[in-house]
């Protein structure tokens, strides 16, 4: 065991922080998360780890008592599902002392990655969800973020069938807000789609959520991430060629998905699955973007935001910041948001 005097701040903070529960900041949060993961693979061994809760907890109003946040005791969750996050079951909660509200993603800590959360902690940008903490109870992460009461995305567009071009070129425009920022901070999400994209109650704000297959790009490299590791795969339709051929990627590949996001949005099917059967790789690296899938209904600046954004070659590929400006122009002359965000239900094409 390193003296103290020896310690880095943050491996001192980190010394502090275990096995209490404390309102604290971010960076705390960033520091404690990476010891979870070797607890996760050595607490087989340590029973008295079955049972110990910590974490950092990043606004007041989720008061932890004690220096303990636990489960039924300190916070209890709503009944049903919110939905579900990779690797973990999302629901809306509640603190039993301030009868504060928000969301909470429950996962086995198996399945936890740190960069889920030393990806977004810190991350302060209106089109990304704000983080309200994490704490580790046993075997269990909890992770705590702000509740959007407007539901996924992904369930509007099962709720309508598939989306008025207005209406999906301005959560387009919002989510590529958001990559943008990420993509600024040198930040992959990862696993961009509809499910992935959270709506305030009047359906009108969209936020990037699921940092699950997030991964922190370094600029040394061009920013080139190389998917090995514990990397886990997004989902198989809006995977960009590089990925698929496990070339070096970057935040270029975020693009690629999201215009997979916005297929998916005026069509409502994924890519490539009316034309093709899994598995999907071999035909997303060797067949040509499918733009064929572009309804013909759009309008022409429309389709050039989705040819931009699903060109092949990463280099050539619009940038998040590129291809914002080009979904706000195409929104203004499809004549600007017009459509109500939950109307009758449209046959997917
Ligand atoms: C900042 N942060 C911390 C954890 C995080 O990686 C996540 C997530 C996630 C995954 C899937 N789904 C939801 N999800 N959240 C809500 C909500 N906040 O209200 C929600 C509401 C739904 F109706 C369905 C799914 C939902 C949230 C992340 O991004």
């Amino acid at each position: 065991k390193t003296p103290p005097d020896k310690l880095s701040m943050d491996e001192f903070l980190v010394d502090a922080l275990k096995g209490s529960v404390i309102l604290g900041e971010a960076r705390n949060l960033a520091c404690l998360v990476k010891t979870w993961k070797e607890d996760g693979l050595s607490s087989k061994a340590k029973p008295q780890e079955i049972n110990e809760n910590e974490g950092v907890l990043l606004i007041e109003k989720l008061k932890a008592v004690d220096y303990e946040y636990r489960e039924d005791i300190h916070w209890t969750k709503f009944q049903g599902l919110l939905g579900t996050g990779s690797f973990g079951e999302v629901y809306k909660m509640e603190d039993k002392q301030t009868g504060f509200q928000c969301a909470a993603k429950k996962m086995r800590i198996e399945h936890f990655r740190e960069e889920e959360l030393t990806t977004c902690t810190g991350m302060m940008h209106e089109n990304i969800l704000p983080l309200y903490g994490a704490v580790k109870e046993g075997l269990w992460i909890t992770i705590f973020m702000k509740l959007m009461e407007g539901g996924s995305l992904g369930q509007l567009l099962k709720q309508s069938g598939y989306l008025p071009e207005d209406r999906a070129l301005h959560y387009l425009g919002q989510a590529l807000k958001g990559l943008e920022y990420l993509h600024t901070h040198n930040v992959l999400h990862g696993d961009v789609k509809a499910d992935n994209i959270v709506l305030s109650g009047d359906g009108n704000h969209a936020v990037l959520c699921d940092f699950g297959h997030a991964a922190h790009l370094h600029p040394d490299t061009m920013g080139n991430y190389l998917m090995t590791g514990d990397y886990v795969p997004g989902t198989e339709t809006h995977l960009a060629p590089e990925v698929v051929m496990g070339k070096r990627c970057n935040a270029k590949a975020d693009v690629w998905s999201s215009c997979c996001m916005m297929l998916h949005l005026l069509n409502g099917c994924h890519p490539w699955t009316r034309y093709y059967n899994y598995p999907l790789c071999l035909k997303i690296a060797k067949e040509p973007p499918p733009l064929r899938e572009i309804p013909t209904s759009c309008h022409p600046s429309t389709a050039h935001v989705i040819k931009a954004g699903l060109e092949k070659e990463p280099a050539k590929r619009a940038s998040a910041a590129e291809l914002r400006l080009k979904a706000n122009r195409a929104l203004k002359h499809v004549g600007g948001l017009k459509s109500p965000w939950r109307s009758e239900y449209r046959e997917p094409r």
